[in-house]
Protein backbone atom coordinates (compact mmCIF):
# COMPACT_ATOMS: atom_id res chain seq x y z
CA UNK A 1 0.00 0.00 0.00
CA UNK A 2 1.25 3.46 -0.22
CA UNK A 3 1.16 5.19 3.35
CA UNK A 4 1.59 8.66 4.12
CA UNK A 5 2.72 9.64 8.18
CA UNK A 6 2.31 12.90 9.19
CA UNK A 7 4.90 13.45 12.09
CA UNK A 8 8.01 12.13 12.19
CA UNK A 9 8.69 11.40 16.00
CA UNK A 10 9.00 8.60 17.80
CA UNK A 11 5.86 6.83 17.09
CA UNK A 12 5.40 8.46 13.31
CA UNK A 13 9.24 7.65 12.42
CA UNK A 14 8.66 4.06 13.97
CA UNK A 15 5.43 3.47 12.06
CA UNK A 16 7.35 4.80 9.25
CA UNK A 17 10.21 2.16 9.06
CA UNK A 18 8.47 -0.79 10.13
CA UNK A 19 5.47 -0.75 7.39
CA UNK A 20 8.45 -0.14 4.99
CA UNK A 21 9.83 -2.94 6.76
CA UNK A 22 6.62 -4.93 6.04
CA UNK A 23 6.57 -4.30 2.18
CA UNK A 24 5.08 -1.11 2.20
CA UNK A 25 5.71 2.56 0.45
CA UNK A 26 5.50 5.21 3.02
CA UNK A 27 5.94 9.05 2.95
CA UNK A 28 6.89 10.61 6.01
CA UNK A 29 5.97 14.10 6.38
CA UNK A 30 7.62 16.70 9.15
CA UNK A 31 7.78 20.35 9.57
CA UNK A 32 11.18 19.87 10.89
CA UNK A 33 13.71 20.35 7.87
CA UNK A 34 16.19 18.80 9.83
CA UNK A 35 14.47 15.51 11.01
CA UNK A 36 13.65 15.52 6.63
CA UNK A 37 16.98 15.40 5.77
CA UNK A 38 18.14 13.22 8.19
CA UNK A 39 15.88 10.51 7.23
CA UNK A 40 16.47 10.82 3.88
CA UNK A 41 19.86 9.94 4.32
CA UNK A 42 19.74 7.42 5.99
CA UNK A 43 20.53 8.66 10.13
CA UNK A 44 18.45 8.59 12.61
CA UNK A 45 16.83 11.78 14.13
CA UNK A 46 15.87 9.43 17.59
CA UNK A 47 18.27 7.22 19.45
CA UNK A 48 16.22 4.11 19.07
CA UNK A 49 17.75 0.42 18.85
CA UNK A 50 17.25 -1.37 15.56
CA UNK A 51 16.17 2.25 14.12
CA UNK A 52 19.70 2.88 12.28
CA UNK A 53 19.31 -1.03 10.72
CA UNK A 54 16.02 0.29 9.26
CA UNK A 55 16.68 3.81 8.01
CA UNK A 56 20.12 2.45 5.92
CA UNK A 57 17.52 -0.39 4.51
CA UNK A 58 14.57 1.52 3.74
CA UNK A 59 15.41 5.33 3.48
CA UNK A 60 15.89 6.50 0.01
CA UNK A 61 13.80 3.53 -1.50
CA UNK A 62 10.65 2.56 0.27
CA UNK A 63 10.71 4.68 2.85
CA UNK A 64 10.62 8.51 1.87
CA UNK A 65 10.64 11.79 3.80
CA UNK A 66 9.10 15.15 3.08
CA UNK A 67 7.86 18.94 4.15
CA UNK A 68 5.22 18.78 1.69
CA UNK A 69 2.05 16.81 2.88
CA UNK A 70 0.25 17.96 0.02
CA UNK A 71 1.63 15.47 -2.56
CA UNK A 72 2.31 12.66 -0.11
CA UNK A 73 -1.46 12.25 1.17
CA UNK A 74 -2.25 12.87 -2.25
CA UNK A 75 -0.02 9.82 -3.38
CA UNK A 76 -1.04 7.69 -1.00
CA UNK A 77 -4.31 5.51 -0.25
CA UNK A 78 -4.06 5.84 3.87
CA UNK A 79 -2.50 8.94 5.93
CA UNK A 80 -2.00 8.23 9.56
CA UNK A 81 -1.91 11.54 11.96
CA UNK A 82 0.95 11.12 14.43
CA UNK A 83 1.85 14.38 15.29
CA UNK A 84 1.79 15.62 19.38
CA UNK A 85 -0.55 15.70 21.72
CA UNK A 86 1.09 17.69 24.40
CA UNK A 87 -0.87 18.30 28.07
CA UNK A 88 -1.32 21.87 28.98
CA UNK A 89 -2.68 21.42 32.33
CA UNK A 90 -6.09 21.20 31.76
CA UNK A 91 -6.53 19.83 28.39
CA UNK A 92 -4.77 17.72 26.14
CA UNK A 93 -3.34 20.28 23.38
CA UNK A 94 -4.90 19.59 19.61
CA UNK A 95 -3.34 22.08 17.67
CA UNK A 96 -0.80 19.94 15.83
CA UNK A 97 -3.86 17.64 15.33
CA UNK A 98 -5.84 19.82 13.82
CA UNK A 99 -3.30 21.77 11.82
CA UNK A 100 -2.83 18.53 10.32
CA UNK A 101 -6.57 17.70 10.03
CA UNK A 102 -6.87 21.08 7.72
CA UNK A 103 -3.98 20.18 5.85
CA UNK A 104 -5.23 16.74 4.84
CA UNK A 105 -8.81 17.60 4.13
CA UNK A 106 -7.44 20.46 1.64
CA UNK A 107 -4.82 17.41 -0.20
CA UNK A 108 -8.03 15.73 0.10
CA UNK A 109 -10.40 17.86 -1.53
CA UNK A 110 -8.26 17.66 -5.59
CA UNK A 111 -7.57 13.74 -4.79
CA UNK A 112 -9.13 11.12 -6.44
CA UNK A 113 -10.70 7.91 -4.97
CA UNK A 114 -11.32 6.65 -1.60
CA UNK A 115 -8.78 7.45 1.24
CA UNK A 116 -8.99 6.90 5.13
CA UNK A 117 -7.59 8.93 7.78
CA UNK A 118 -6.41 7.45 10.73
CA UNK A 119 -5.18 8.98 13.38
CA UNK A 120 -2.78 8.00 16.12
CA UNK A 121 -1.69 9.77 18.49
CA UNK A 122 -2.85 9.82 21.20
CA UNK A 123 -6.34 11.84 21.71
CA UNK A 124 -9.28 11.97 24.48
CA UNK A 125 -12.53 9.53 23.74
CA UNK A 126 -14.56 11.96 21.03
CA UNK A 127 -11.32 13.56 19.28
CA UNK A 128 -11.46 11.64 16.14
CA UNK A 129 -14.97 11.68 15.29
CA UNK A 130 -15.95 15.35 16.47
CA UNK A 131 -12.86 17.07 15.64
CA UNK A 132 -10.38 15.45 13.18
CA UNK A 133 -13.53 14.53 10.94
CA UNK A 134 -15.61 17.45 11.08
CA UNK A 135 -12.05 19.48 10.25
CA UNK A 136 -11.60 17.38 7.48
CA UNK A 137 -15.15 17.31 5.56
CA UNK A 138 -14.65 21.40 5.63
CA UNK A 139 -11.44 21.46 4.03
CA UNK A 140 -12.12 18.81 1.82
CA UNK A 141 -15.47 19.78 0.64
CA UNK A 142 -16.27 15.86 0.74
CA UNK A 143 -17.93 13.54 3.09
CA UNK A 144 -16.77 11.02 5.21
CA UNK A 145 -18.41 7.96 4.92
CA UNK A 146 -19.04 8.11 1.52
CA UNK A 147 -15.99 9.97 -0.10
CA UNK A 148 -13.08 8.90 2.29
CA UNK A 149 -13.03 6.73 5.68
CA UNK A 150 -11.66 7.88 8.72
CA UNK A 151 -10.19 5.82 11.91
CA UNK A 152 -8.70 5.44 14.92
CA UNK A 153 -5.35 3.04 15.45
CA UNK A 154 -3.37 3.63 18.97
CA UNK A 155 0.21 2.96 19.44
CA UNK A 156 1.44 1.15 22.21
CA UNK A 157 5.19 1.03 21.23
CA UNK A 158 7.41 1.87 24.32
CA UNK A 159 10.55 3.94 24.01
CA UNK A 160 14.08 1.87 23.67
CA UNK A 161 12.03 -1.07 22.33
CA UNK A 162 10.39 0.06 20.03
CA UNK A 163 11.09 -0.94 17.22
CA UNK A 164 10.47 -4.58 18.56
CA UNK A 165 7.35 -3.54 19.78
CA UNK A 166 5.16 -2.02 16.87
CA UNK A 167 6.94 -5.35 14.89
CA UNK A 168 5.53 -7.80 17.25
CA UNK A 169 2.54 -5.63 18.69
CA UNK A 170 0.49 -7.90 21.57
CA UNK A 171 -2.79 -6.60 19.86
CA UNK A 172 -3.48 -4.41 16.94
CA UNK A 173 -6.57 -1.93 17.35
CA UNK A 174 -8.39 -0.92 14.56
CA UNK A 175 -10.46 1.90 15.58
CA UNK A 176 -12.97 3.02 12.31
CA UNK A 177 -16.22 5.22 11.69
CA UNK A 178 -17.18 2.19 9.77
CA UNK A 179 -16.60 -1.05 7.87
CA UNK A 180 -15.07 0.06 5.33
CA UNK A 181 -12.40 2.54 7.34
CA UNK A 182 -11.84 -0.85 9.31
CA UNK A 183 -11.24 -2.89 6.57
CA UNK A 184 -8.21 -0.51 4.76
CA UNK A 185 -6.24 0.41 8.34
CA UNK A 186 -6.88 -3.63 8.46
CA UNK A 187 -4.75 -4.38 4.93
CA UNK A 188 -1.85 -2.05 6.79
CA UNK A 189 -1.03 -4.59 9.20
CA UNK A 190 -2.28 -7.46 6.82
CA UNK A 191 1.71 -9.64 6.80
CA UNK A 192 1.44 -9.23 11.10
CA UNK A 193 1.79 -12.35 13.16
CA UNK A 194 -2.13 -13.90 12.90
CA UNK A 195 -1.63 -14.92 16.04
CA UNK A 196 -1.97 -11.03 17.05
CA UNK A 197 -5.27 -10.13 18.03
CA UNK A 198 -6.86 -7.36 16.20
CA UNK A 199 -9.88 -5.39 17.75
CA UNK A 200 -11.94 -3.82 15.52
CA UNK A 201 -14.15 -0.97 16.93
CA UNK A 202 -15.33 2.41 16.93
CA UNK A 203 -13.16 5.43 16.92
CA UNK A 204 -14.40 6.60 20.61
CA UNK A 205 -13.63 2.61 21.82
CA UNK A 206 -9.80 3.08 20.78
CA UNK A 207 -9.02 6.05 21.85
CA UNK A 208 -10.08 5.09 25.12
CA UNK A 209 -8.14 1.30 25.45
CA UNK A 210 -5.23 3.56 24.49
CA UNK A 211 -5.76 5.85 27.65
CA UNK A 212 -7.00 3.27 29.89
CA UNK A 213 -4.29 0.86 29.01
CA UNK A 214 -1.49 3.86 30.18
CA UNK A 215 -3.52 4.99 33.48
CA UNK A 216 -4.12 0.76 34.21
CA UNK A 217 0.32 0.80 33.85
CA UNK A 218 0.30 3.57 35.61
CA UNK A 219 -1.43 2.57 38.67
CA UNK A 220 0.18 -0.62 38.79
CA UNK A 221 3.64 1.09 39.22
CA UNK A 222 2.04 3.67 41.81
CA UNK A 223 0.24 0.82 44.14
CA UNK A 224 4.07 -0.72 43.82
CA UNK A 225 5.24 2.17 44.87
CA UNK A 226 2.55 2.67 47.93
CA UNK A 227 2.99 -1.16 49.03
CA UNK A 228 7.48 -0.67 48.65
CA UNK A 229 7.25 2.41 50.96
CA UNK A 230 5.16 0.57 53.21
CA UNK A 231 7.66 -2.53 53.32
CA UNK A 232 10.72 0.20 53.78
CA UNK A 233 9.32 1.16 56.47
CA UNK A 234 8.15 -1.57 58.27
CA UNK A 235 11.92 -2.92 58.04
CA UNK A 236 12.38 -7.12 57.00
CA UNK A 237 10.16 -6.74 54.25
CA UNK A 238 11.72 -6.53 50.41
CA UNK A 239 9.18 -5.42 48.43
CA UNK A 240 10.43 -7.13 45.46
CA UNK A 241 9.88 -10.38 47.14
CA UNK A 242 6.57 -9.15 47.91
CA UNK A 243 5.82 -8.13 44.17
CA UNK A 244 7.13 -11.25 43.06
CA UNK A 245 4.39 -13.28 45.38
CA UNK A 246 1.73 -11.25 43.98
CA UNK A 247 2.85 -11.30 40.19
CA UNK A 248 2.61 -15.40 40.89
CA UNK A 249 -0.93 -14.95 40.62
CA UNK A 250 -2.90 -16.61 38.07
CA UNK A 251 -4.38 -14.02 36.54
CA UNK A 252 -1.53 -11.62 36.17
CA UNK A 253 1.02 -14.49 35.05
CA UNK A 254 -1.35 -17.03 33.08
CA UNK A 255 1.18 -19.01 31.88
CA UNK A 256 3.78 -19.25 35.05
CA UNK A 257 1.84 -22.09 36.32
CA UNK A 258 3.58 -24.03 33.54
CA UNK A 259 6.76 -22.10 33.56
CA UNK A 260 9.67 -24.40 33.10
CA UNK A 261 7.86 -27.68 31.82
CA UNK A 262 8.88 -26.88 28.33
CA UNK A 263 11.02 -24.24 26.42
CA UNK A 264 7.87 -23.24 24.66
CA UNK A 265 6.40 -22.41 27.51
CA UNK A 266 8.90 -20.13 28.45
CA UNK A 267 8.63 -18.83 24.99
CA UNK A 268 5.14 -18.36 25.36
CA UNK A 269 5.37 -16.08 28.01
CA UNK A 270 4.74 -12.05 27.81
CA UNK A 271 7.97 -10.29 26.82
CA UNK A 272 7.58 -7.93 29.79
CA UNK A 273 7.74 -11.16 32.18
CA UNK A 274 10.64 -12.58 30.82
CA UNK A 275 12.54 -8.99 30.77
CA UNK A 276 11.88 -9.42 34.58
CA UNK A 277 9.71 -6.07 34.59
CA UNK A 278 6.72 -8.18 36.20
CA UNK A 279 3.83 -6.40 34.48
CA UNK A 280 4.77 -2.44 35.59
CA UNK A 281 5.17 -3.65 39.68
CA UNK A 282 8.60 -2.95 40.02
CA UNK A 283 8.70 -0.46 42.56
CA UNK A 284 11.22 2.34 41.87
CA UNK A 285 11.33 6.50 42.14
CA UNK A 286 8.51 7.23 39.87
CA UNK A 287 7.52 6.57 36.20
CA UNK A 288 8.50 9.03 33.91
CA UNK A 289 8.47 9.37 29.97
CA UNK A 290 6.36 11.59 27.57
CA UNK A 291 2.96 9.36 27.76
CA UNK A 292 1.87 7.79 31.31
CA UNK A 293 2.60 11.40 32.93
CA UNK A 294 0.80 12.98 30.08
CA UNK A 295 -1.93 10.08 29.72
CA UNK A 296 -2.97 10.08 33.12
CA UNK A 297 -3.33 13.67 33.84
CA UNK A 298 -5.06 14.57 30.47
CA UNK A 299 -7.48 12.17 31.00
CA UNK A 300 -8.23 12.91 34.64
CA UNK A 301 -8.69 16.28 33.07
CA UNK A 302 -11.40 15.09 30.30
CA UNK A 303 -12.94 13.35 33.25
CA UNK A 304 -13.38 16.07 35.16
CA UNK A 305 -14.44 18.01 32.75
CA UNK A 306 -17.59 15.86 32.23
CA UNK A 307 -18.47 16.21 35.51
CA UNK A 308 -17.04 12.91 36.62
CA UNK A 309 -14.48 12.32 39.69
CA UNK A 310 -11.54 10.28 39.24
CA UNK A 311 -9.62 9.94 42.53
CA UNK A 312 -8.14 6.42 41.94
CA UNK A 313 -6.00 8.50 39.15
CA UNK A 314 -5.26 11.60 40.80
CA UNK A 315 -3.69 9.53 43.86
CA UNK A 316 -1.73 7.87 40.85
CA UNK A 317 -0.10 11.01 39.98
CA UNK A 318 0.24 12.21 43.87
CA UNK A 319 2.30 8.75 44.40
CA UNK A 320 4.45 9.50 41.59
CA UNK A 321 5.05 13.34 42.49
CA UNK A 322 6.76 12.39 45.92
CA UNK A 323 8.07 9.06 44.78
CA UNK A 324 11.81 10.54 43.41
CA UNK A 325 12.44 12.28 46.60
CA UNK A 326 11.81 8.73 48.75
CA UNK A 327 15.30 7.82 46.76
CA UNK A 328 16.66 11.39 48.50
CA UNK A 329 15.54 10.94 51.30
CA UNK A 330 17.01 7.02 51.92
CA UNK A 331 20.50 8.77 50.35
CA UNK A 332 19.99 11.19 53.38
CA UNK A 333 19.70 8.42 55.85
CA UNK A 334 22.21 6.75 54.57
CA UNK A 335 25.05 9.55 54.61
CA UNK A 336 23.72 11.41 57.86
CA UNK A 337 23.35 14.71 55.40
CA UNK A 338 23.81 15.64 51.88
CA UNK A 339 25.40 19.22 52.65
CA UNK A 340 28.62 19.15 51.02
CA UNK A 341 28.63 15.50 49.76
CA UNK A 342 29.71 14.62 46.06
CA UNK A 343 26.61 12.60 45.19
CA UNK A 344 27.07 10.46 42.10
CA UNK A 345 23.73 10.25 39.71
CA UNK A 346 23.36 6.85 37.86
CA UNK A 347 21.36 7.30 34.79
CA UNK A 348 19.79 10.55 33.63
CA UNK A 349 17.25 8.91 30.94
CA UNK A 350 13.60 8.14 31.94
CA UNK A 351 14.34 4.82 31.23
CA UNK A 352 17.51 2.80 29.92
CA UNK A 353 17.42 2.53 26.18
CA UNK A 354 16.72 5.86 25.01
CA UNK A 355 17.50 9.64 25.52
CA UNK A 356 14.76 10.51 26.20
CA UNK A 357 14.49 13.31 29.08
CA UNK A 358 10.78 13.81 29.86
CA UNK A 359 9.43 14.13 32.79
CA UNK A 360 12.47 11.91 33.89
CA UNK A 361 12.06 11.46 37.73
CA UNK A 362 15.97 12.13 37.80
CA UNK A 363 14.93 16.04 37.12
CA UNK A 364 12.75 16.32 40.55
CA UNK A 365 15.66 13.90 41.85
CA UNK A 366 18.53 16.18 40.88
CA UNK A 367 16.85 19.24 41.74
CA UNK A 368 16.30 17.81 45.19
CA UNK A 369 19.51 16.88 45.90
CA UNK A 370 20.78 20.15 44.54
CA UNK A 371 18.59 21.76 47.24
CA UNK A 372 19.89 19.62 50.32
CA UNK A 373 23.81 20.88 49.72
CA UNK A 374 25.13 18.08 47.72
CA UNK A 375 27.60 18.50 44.62
CA UNK A 376 26.05 15.76 41.94
CA UNK A 377 27.98 14.37 39.15
CA UNK A 378 25.79 12.21 36.94
CA UNK A 379 27.20 9.70 34.36
CA UNK A 380 24.02 8.79 31.46
CA UNK A 381 25.41 6.28 29.10
CA UNK A 382 23.78 8.36 26.05
CA UNK A 383 21.44 11.18 27.80
CA UNK A 384 23.92 13.61 28.53
CA UNK A 385 23.58 16.09 25.62
CA UNK A 386 19.69 16.10 26.39
CA UNK A 387 20.52 16.27 30.21
CA UNK A 388 22.46 19.51 29.77
CA UNK A 389 19.33 21.21 27.94
CA UNK A 390 18.00 20.73 30.94
CA UNK A 391 20.12 21.31 33.94
CA UNK A 392 21.90 24.36 32.91
CA UNK A 393 25.56 23.34 34.56
CA UNK A 394 24.35 22.56 38.03
CA UNK A 395 25.88 19.42 38.21
CA UNK A 396 29.08 18.12 36.45
CA UNK A 397 28.92 14.79 34.31
CA UNK A 398 31.04 11.97 34.19
CA UNK A 399 31.94 9.99 30.85
CA UNK A 400 32.31 6.44 32.33
CA UNK A 401 30.24 4.63 35.13
CA UNK A 402 34.00 4.25 36.77
CA UNK A 403 35.01 8.16 36.88
CA UNK A 404 31.24 8.66 38.22
CA UNK A 405 31.96 6.70 41.66
CA UNK A 406 35.35 7.38 42.14
CA UNK A 407 35.45 9.69 44.57
CA UNK A 408 31.53 9.94 45.48
CA UNK A 409 30.41 9.60 49.03
CA UNK A 410 26.78 8.53 47.95
CA UNK A 411 25.58 6.82 44.88
CA UNK A 412 22.00 7.03 43.63
CA UNK A 413 21.05 4.86 40.91
CA UNK A 414 18.21 6.51 38.60
CA UNK A 415 17.68 4.44 35.67
CA UNK A 416 17.50 0.94 35.16
CA UNK A 417 20.74 0.39 32.44
CA UNK A 418 21.76 -2.72 31.77
CA UNK A 419 25.55 -1.47 32.18
CA UNK A 420 24.80 -0.70 35.61
CA UNK A 421 25.02 -4.03 36.80
CA UNK A 422 28.82 -4.16 36.59
CA UNK A 423 28.50 -2.07 39.56
CA UNK A 424 29.52 -4.89 42.87
CA UNK A 425 32.58 -5.43 40.94
CA UNK A 426 33.37 -1.94 40.18
CA UNK A 427 32.39 -0.26 44.04
CA UNK A 428 34.46 -3.09 45.37
CA UNK A 429 37.59 -2.01 43.33
CA UNK A 430 36.68 1.28 42.99
CA UNK A 431 34.87 2.60 45.60
CA UNK A 432 34.18 0.35 48.74
CA UNK A 433 32.85 2.89 50.71
CA UNK A 434 30.54 4.51 49.24
CA UNK A 435 26.57 5.11 50.38
CA UNK A 436 24.75 2.97 47.38
CA UNK A 437 20.75 3.67 47.04
CA UNK A 438 19.45 1.58 44.41
CA UNK A 439 16.13 3.68 43.21
CA UNK A 440 15.43 1.03 40.64
CA UNK A 441 16.36 -2.09 42.26
CA UNK A 442 18.98 -3.17 39.51
CA UNK A 443 21.16 -4.75 41.87
CA UNK A 444 21.07 -7.86 43.87
CA UNK A 445 20.59 -6.73 47.46
CA UNK A 446 23.42 -9.04 48.42
CA UNK A 447 26.08 -7.85 46.50
CA UNK A 448 27.15 -4.46 47.92
CA UNK A 449 27.36 -3.99 51.64
CA UNK A 450 25.37 -1.44 52.92
CA UNK A 451 22.67 -2.10 50.17
CA UNK A 452 19.56 0.28 50.66
CA UNK A 453 16.93 0.41 47.57
CA UNK A 454 13.27 1.61 47.64
CA UNK A 455 10.74 -0.97 48.74
CA UNK A 456 13.34 -2.21 51.12
CA UNK A 457 15.01 0.68 52.90
CA UNK A 458 18.23 0.60 54.43
N1 LIG B 1 6.60 8.41 22.33
C1 LIG B 1 5.93 7.31 22.61
O1 LIG B 1 6.49 6.36 23.15
C2 LIG B 1 4.47 7.18 22.22
C3 LIG B 1 3.88 5.91 22.22
C4 LIG B 1 2.53 5.79 21.88
C5 LIG B 1 1.78 6.92 21.55
N2 LIG B 1 2.39 8.14 21.57
C6 LIG B 1 1.58 9.30 21.16
O2 LIG B 1 1.88 9.55 19.78
C7 LIG B 1 1.88 10.96 19.51
C8 LIG B 1 3.23 11.39 18.96
O3 LIG B 1 4.19 11.19 19.97
P1 LIG B 1 5.76 11.29 19.67
O4 LIG B 1 6.47 10.92 20.92
O5 LIG B 1 6.07 10.58 18.39
O6 LIG B 1 5.89 12.87 19.43
P2 LIG B 1 7.15 13.70 18.93
O7 LIG B 1 7.06 15.02 19.57
O8 LIG B 1 8.38 12.87 19.06
O9 LIG B 1 6.87 13.85 17.35
C9 LIG B 1 5.86 14.63 16.79
C10 LIG B 1 6.35 15.12 15.42
O10 LIG B 1 5.29 15.83 14.77
C11 LIG B 1 5.87 16.88 14.03
N3 LIG B 1 4.87 17.89 13.67
C12 LIG B 1 4.29 18.84 14.46
N4 LIG B 1 3.44 19.58 13.73
C13 LIG B 1 3.47 19.10 12.47
C14 LIG B 1 2.82 19.45 11.26
N5 LIG B 1 1.95 20.49 11.20
N6 LIG B 1 3.10 18.74 10.14
C15 LIG B 1 3.98 17.72 10.18
N7 LIG B 1 4.64 17.33 11.30
C16 LIG B 1 4.38 18.02 12.42
C17 LIG B 1 6.96 17.40 14.94
O11 LIG B 1 7.92 18.16 14.25
C18 LIG B 1 7.53 16.08 15.50
O12 LIG B 1 8.59 15.58 14.71
C19 LIG B 1 1.46 11.61 20.82
O13 LIG B 1 0.07 11.77 20.83
C20 LIG B 1 1.88 10.60 21.88
O14 LIG B 1 1.13 10.72 23.05
C21 LIG B 1 3.71 8.30 21.88
O1 LIG C 1 7.27 -1.65 36.81
C1 LIG C 1 7.61 -0.56 36.33
C2 LIG C 1 7.61 -0.28 34.94
C3 LIG C 1 7.98 0.98 34.50
N1 LIG C 1 8.35 1.94 35.40
C4 LIG C 1 8.68 3.31 34.91
O2 LIG C 1 7.62 3.76 34.08
C5 LIG C 1 8.10 4.65 33.08
C6 LIG C 1 7.58 4.25 31.72
O3 LIG C 1 8.17 3.03 31.32
P1 LIG C 1 7.71 2.22 30.02
O4 LIG C 1 6.27 1.94 30.10
O5 LIG C 1 8.62 1.07 29.89
O6 LIG C 1 8.06 3.26 28.85
P2 LIG C 1 7.23 4.18 27.85
O7 LIG C 1 8.07 4.32 26.64
O8 LIG C 1 6.78 5.41 28.56
O9 LIG C 1 5.94 3.30 27.39
C7 LIG C 1 4.64 3.51 27.95
O10 LIG C 1 3.99 4.60 27.33
C8 LIG C 1 3.83 4.43 25.89
C9 LIG C 1 3.25 5.71 25.33
O11 LIG C 1 1.89 5.81 25.48
C10 LIG C 1 2.95 3.21 25.63
O12 LIG C 1 2.75 3.05 24.23
C11 LIG C 1 3.60 1.97 26.24
O13 LIG C 1 2.76 0.84 26.05
C12 LIG C 1 3.84 2.21 27.73
O14 LIG C 1 4.54 1.10 28.29
C13 LIG C 1 9.63 4.64 33.20
O15 LIG C 1 10.04 5.80 33.89
C14 LIG C 1 9.91 3.38 34.01
O16 LIG C 1 11.09 3.50 34.76
C15 LIG C 1 8.37 1.68 36.77
O17 LIG C 1 8.69 2.55 37.58
N2 LIG C 1 7.99 0.43 37.20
Amino acid sequence: MNISIIGTGYVGLVTGVCLASKGHRVTCVDIDVAKVDAINTGRAPIHEEGLPDLLTQYAGRTLTATTDLLSAVRGSDITFIATGTPFDGKVIDLKFVKQVSEQIGAALATKHGYHVVVVKSTVVPGTTDDVVKPLLEKHSGKRAGRDFGVGMNPEFLSEGVAIEDFMKPDRIVLGGMDDRSIDLLGQVYASFDDSVPRLRTNNRTAEMIKYASNAYQATCISFANEIGNLCASLGGIDALDVMAGVHLMKELSPTVKDAGSSSQDAAAKPRRVRAGITSFLSPGCGFGGSCFPKDVKALIAHGQAKGVAMPLLESVIEINRHQPIKAVDLLERRLGTLMGKRVAVLGLAFKPGTDDMRESPSIPIVKELLDRGAAVQAFDPIATAEARKIFNGKLTYAESLEQVIERADGILLVTRWPEFKRLPELLARHNATAAFVDGRRLIDRNAIPGYAGIGLGL
